[in-house]
């Protein structure tokens, strides 16, 4: 890992979900992004103090990952966590990795193959491994995610059901939960289901998939997010990451929680 001062990232999002600061990632998809353009969204999120960079995609067709990643590592403040879709997906010069088990699925590649396979090379990286449940919430249109991973997302309006997967995986030891509606998903997860899966476990959760205004951002934290992810609603509308920024760090001073 990186020398820096930074604690590592698992225990910042512990120690920041324990304290109820709120924080926001920015996803980027390295098909969608060109080097300048990753110059610029870099400069954008020192500026507005954006909390984490995510890096991944379900489908990665070109081959800059690493130069992306290199790239968003010129800095020390920003965390570089990959959400990888595959095991084809690991950079290890990012400072840690989503380890995603796609628990609200049934593909047994999802949920531990690829990840045997995974084990040895993310061994011998410096990678940061942080397990992660995964859990597909149905955002309201056949996401990418759904399709390649052919697996049925969980109803929108079914809490039980994403609660008791939810409570599965925290027991099983994974030390994240993402509830995800889906990259550019006609609905976010509901506030209903977000409370709901917050009072029932107690490891930080996060939730993305069709935020794209900061309002919405600020509702699905209130409910009970740790962290918000946002990709498509940055790369459409760049204004969107200085919106979100500053309604999130006014929540965090109203609540007294300070970065
Ligand atoms: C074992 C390792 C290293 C990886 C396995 C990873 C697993 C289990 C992934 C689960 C399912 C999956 C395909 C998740 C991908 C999540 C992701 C990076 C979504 C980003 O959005 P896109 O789906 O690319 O959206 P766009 O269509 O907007 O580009
Ligand atoms: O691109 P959007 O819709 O913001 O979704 C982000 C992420 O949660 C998708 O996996
Ligand atoms: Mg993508």
């Amino acid at each position: 890992m990186k020398e820096t001062n930074l604690p590592s990232v698992y225990s910042r999002l512990l120690r920041d979900h324990k304290r109820g600061y709120k924080a926001v990632a920015v996803l980027v998809d390295p098909d969608k992004t060109t080097e300048d353009q990753c110059d610029e969204l870099l400069t954008n999120a020192l500026l507005h103090r954006i909390d984490y960079f995510f890096v991944g995609g379900s489908l990665i067709t070109t081959d800059h990952i690493h130069l992306l990643v290199e790239r968003l590592r010129k800095q020390d403040s920003i965390p570089v966590l990959l959400f990888p879709g595959s095991n084809l997906h690991i950079d290890p010069k990012a400072d840690a990795i989503l380890l995603l088990s796609l628990i609200s699925g049934r593909n047994p590649e999802l949920l531990i193959g690829q990840h045997v396979a995974a084990a040895p090379i993310l061994r011998r990286s410096a990678l940061e491994v942080i397990p992660t449940g995964y859990l597909l919430i149905d955002g309201g249109r056949q996401s990418a995610v759904q399709y390649i991973s052919n697996t049925t997302p969980i109803p929108h309006e079914k809490n039980t059901i994403a609660v008791c997967t939810a409570m599965a995986g925290e027991m099983l030891g994974l030390k994240l939960i993402y509830l995800d509606a889906g990259s550019g998903a006609l609905r976010t997860i509901s506030p209903s289901m977000i409370s709901a899966v917050r009072r029932s476990i107690e490891v930080p959760l996060i939730v993305g998939g069709g935020i794209t205004d900061a309002d919405t951002a600020r509702k699905l934290l209130e409910a009970g997010a740790d962290l918000v992810v946002i990709g498509n609603g940055i790369e459409k509308n760049p204004e969107l990451l200085s919106e979100v920024s500053q309604k999130v760090r006014a929540m965090n001073a109203a609540l007294n929680v300070h970065e």
